[in-house]
């Protein structure tokens, strides 16, 4: 059974005449990459900054790990809200050395980190000659210090290049995969389609939507085949009635839209009929831009 390791119900906050966060309802399982997916202020810092009590709420409630949340609570949560402040003089090491001392951290934690964040050949260098990537790689590693059960990242990736964005969502996916549920603020579509299980979308300090990504993808578009005949396969759907756009993709798999709903196993069953089995058929779902952009001008 899941457990539920964020509940937030019917938060609040306004800022004079500006409502950033209205009524919010949001439940974060352990184990997910939870996206908080919206447009600039959409509240996703608000809320973040309430949930990790740097910013006060007006009402509601939330609970961390099924309790009211206490300074206890936030020690298992690593967060990285802003960028972080590091000294440029001082290594990544030694800037890790000073924040383990104010964590109360053992110092084995610094190359464990620095490891995982894939900065132990730079552990030596001073923070200023760090790429971009690298300083956010390092704040990821100071937020994992204290080996947190969940970590909390306000738009991770704003301001870097192509690279340095790819090579933080990887490790984003690998810290996932190490066990951690991440909570990631982002205004980037895509960056939650490629790195989130779950995600809300906010606009405007409301809550939109709710739901999972795979299951949210799978709008059956299409579908991808591959067959040991795929010259046969490509007859049969080039003649089916209800094909619409038939191609080739890098995979050398057939991709096929239909023109109106289909009954997959209808599909399949022609294809069988017709002295084809599959060997790969999978849907292609309709993007979640698509939907996102319709949730947001809804
Ligand atoms: N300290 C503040 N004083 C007044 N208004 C604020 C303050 N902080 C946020 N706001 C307003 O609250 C709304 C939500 O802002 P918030 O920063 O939470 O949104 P966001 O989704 O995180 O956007 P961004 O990605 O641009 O930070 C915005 O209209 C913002 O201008």
């Amino acid at each position: 059974m899941s457990e539920t390791i964020l509940e937030i119900s019917g938060l609040s906050k306004r800022y004079g005449r500006i409502q950033a966060v209205n009524q919010l309802d949001l439940q974060v399982q352990k184990g997910s990459v939870f996206g908080l997916l919206g447009p600039n202020g959409s509240g996703k810092s608000t809320t973040l900054g309430i949930l990790l009590g740097v910013t006060q709420k007006d009402s509601g409630d939330y609970k961390w790990f099924g309790q009211e949340p206490t300074a206890e609570s936030r020690k298992r949560i690593g967060a990285i809200l802003e960028s972080p402040t590091f000294y440029p003089y001082l290594s990544a090491r030694q800037n890790l050395n000073i924040v383990s001392e104010i964590k109360n951290v053992e110092r084995s934690r610094i190359n464990e980190v620095l490891t995982q964040v894939g900065l132990i050949e730079r552990a030596d260098y001073p923070f200023k000659t760090f790429s971009l990537g690298m300083k956010q790689r390092l704040a990821i590693a100071s937020a994992l210090l204290a080996d947190p059960e969940l970590l909390i990242l306000d738009e991770p990736t704003n301001g870097l290049d192509p690279q340095g964005i790819a090579e933080i969502r990887e490790l984003i996916i690998d810290i996932a995969k190490s066990g951690k549920t991440i909570i990631l603020a982002s205004h980037l579509l895509d960056e939650v389609q490629k790195v989130c299980t779950d995600f809300a979308v906010l606009k405007t300090g409301n809550k939109i939507f709710q739901g999972s990504v795979a299951e949210s993808l799978s709008g059956n578009d299409g579908v991808e085949l591959s067959s040991d005949n795929m010259e046969q396969l490509q007859k049969l759907c080039n003649n089916y009635k209800n094909s619409f756009r038939i191609s080739t993709n890098n995979l050398g798999r057939i991709v096929m839209s239909f023109k109106e709903e289909e009954d997959i196993s209808q599909f399949h069953k022609y294809l069988i009929d017709n002295g084809v089995v599959l060997t790969h058929l999978s849907y292609i779902s309709k993007s979640l831009e698509k939907q996102f952009l319709e949730l947001l001008s809804a």
